[in-house]
């Protein structure tokens, strides 16, 4: 099996207001993330290019992804009203694998917080 992975970045905002109890809680006021993305492909075969999937390709899906979040008030976004990095992993693979048919899982991570999730179809 294989595995290609490709990492990007975005900044963006947000608010968990329906995370928690009351309106002073931190996470329910405005305030930024820098977000650490992987689009992970996997595949038994390689076929007579050698590759799974061209990285230019990723590239480019990464890119229209980013564009999407990137300085982006997250919850205004139709699919990310409720913008945790577990909702943001499904949003992001669920847009990548309309390209990206070997997709395999989508990881969203705060590097700076420890935080890290990931998403499996
Ligand atoms: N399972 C999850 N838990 C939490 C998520 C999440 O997406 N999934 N998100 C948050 C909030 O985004 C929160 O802002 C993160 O807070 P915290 O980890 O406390 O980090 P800070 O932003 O407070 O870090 P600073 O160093 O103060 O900037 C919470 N939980
Ligand atoms: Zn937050």
């Amino acid at each position: 099996m294989f595995e290609q992975r490709y990492r990007f970045h975005f900044e963006a905002a947000h608010q968990l207001g329906v995370n928690v109890d009351t309106k002073d809680h931190p996470y329910a006021h405005v305030h930024g993330h820098s977000f650490e993305v992987f689009l992970i492909l996997r595949g038994k075969e390689l076929g007579p290019k050698g590759w799974l999937t061209d990285f230019g390709r990723v590239r480019k899906t990464a890119e229209e992804i980013h564009d999407l979040l990137d300085h982006r008030y997250l919850n205004d976004i139709e699919g990310l009203e409720v913008p945790t990095l577990e909702n943001i992993a499904k949003f992001i693979f669920d847009k990548a694998s309309a390209s990206l048919e070997k997709l395999a899982a989508v990881e969203v991570n705060r590097p700076s917080l420890g935080e890290q999730v990931r998403y499996e179809a």
